[in-house]
């Protein structure tokens, strides 16, 4: 049996799943969590010296533990991202890597649409305001504590149309919204009265919100910034349960506390765990949830099976879900 470790398996598997199909393939260690700093890779190393296998989520494995780790064939990532795996370095050392398509699109598309609700109507907000006695010594029948927001009949900027990006869409479109879309890759197919695609000039100059929904790579890290903000709608608000890095944090807290954007609902941070310090904890109108989107039992459990299936392709020499061909 080859031998595997899983580096963060806690947030996959706080207890709820069953390794038990990964052991009938492979001698695995399990640990809950290693590090998810590049400061500490020599506890990567120490872990992963005498395996074939590594099962990641958002544990980084870069060139720097890949060269010290002459016996590794196999990355699979426990997760649609690969952001966190150096996969160039990997290809030049003939290791596979695998990632996790389609299971969290459902749950992730849902995710964004709560991002938004929530900035529209800030149920959470309200329904404690009411249990805190307001609405019992309220003047009026009723009362409200932020602009309450429609979306029908606005636009949705999605930047990143693969399979969240247009599930995504699908829902806002259903709330009645219209959806530009921008991607490398176009399907005609999908535009429609209510989508099209568009170029990032007239996506951001037309968008009451912008949704992002493409993969963190090194061209479009901190796409959010200053500069793009500036060609942004006044109010604009904007979504991101993607990965955190795309976005320049000082530069969106800024527009935030000055009323440029009008609201964000971030589920993913430049470094996660969040910083304290983080200038977007305490900007003006802004919600952050802790990179949960993709937690939803439902996908974890989707997520584990297709990452046994990865293992078991691969093992059979046949592997799938390739990232790094
Ligand atoms: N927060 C979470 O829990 C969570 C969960 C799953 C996935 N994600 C993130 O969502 C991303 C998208 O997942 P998916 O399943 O939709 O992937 P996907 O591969 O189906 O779609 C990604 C799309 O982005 C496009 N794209 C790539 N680079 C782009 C760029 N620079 N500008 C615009 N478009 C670009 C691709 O052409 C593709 O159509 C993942 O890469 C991951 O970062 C986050
Ligand atoms: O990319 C993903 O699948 C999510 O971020 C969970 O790891």
């Amino acid at each position: 049996m080859l031998k595997a470790v899983v580096l963060d398996g806690y947030t996959l598997n706080p207890g709820d799943l069953d390794w038990s199909p990964l052991k009938e393939l492979v001698d695995v260690t399990v640990y809950d969590r290693t590090t998810y700093s590049l400061d500490e890779v020599a506890l990567v190393i120490e872990r992963a010296k005498d395996v074939d296998i590594i099962l990641t989520n958002k544990t980084p494995i870069p060139e720097e533990a890949i060269n010290e780790l002459p016996k590794l064939k196999y990355i699979g990532m426990l997760s649609t991202g690969f952001d966190v795996v150096d996969v160039k370095a990997a290809k030049e050392h003939n290791i596979v890597v695998t990632n996790i398509p389609s299971y969290g699109t459902d749950t992730v598309s849902q995710m964004a649409i709560a991002l938004l609700l929530e900035i529209c109507h800030h149920v959470g907000s309200h329904s404690e305001a009411v249990k805190r006695g307001d609405w019992t010594n309220n003047a009026d029948w009723c009362f409200w504590n932020y602009p309450l927001i429609e979306l029908s009949g606005k636009t949705m900027g999605i930047v990143g149309y693969g399979r969240i990006g247009q599930a995504t869409g699908r829902i806002a479109q259903a709330l009645g919204m219209k959806v530009l879309a921008f991607d490398h890759y176009k399907d005609e197919g999908l535009e429609s009265e209510s989508m099209k695609y568009a170029d990032l000039d007239e996506l951001y100059a037309s968008s009451d919100v912008i949704s992002l929904h493409c993969p963190l790579t090194e061209e479009n890290r901190e796409l959010i910034n200053k500069e793009s903000i500036k060609r942004m709608k006044d109010g604009v608000i904007i979504l991101n349960n993607s990965r955190g890095p795309l976005i320049n944090e000082v530069d969106l807290a800024e527009a935030l506390n000055n009323g440029k954007v009008g609201g964000a609902g971030l589920d993913v941070v430049s470094t996660e765990p969040i910083k304290k310090n983080n200038p977007l904890l305490t900007a003006k109108n802004c919600i952050i949830t802790p990179h949960i989107s993709w937690a939803t039992k439902e996908a974890r459990l989707r997520l584990f099976n297709t990452a046994v299936e990865n293992v078991k392709l691969f093992l059979e020499d046949n592997p799938t879900n390739v990232v790094n061909k």
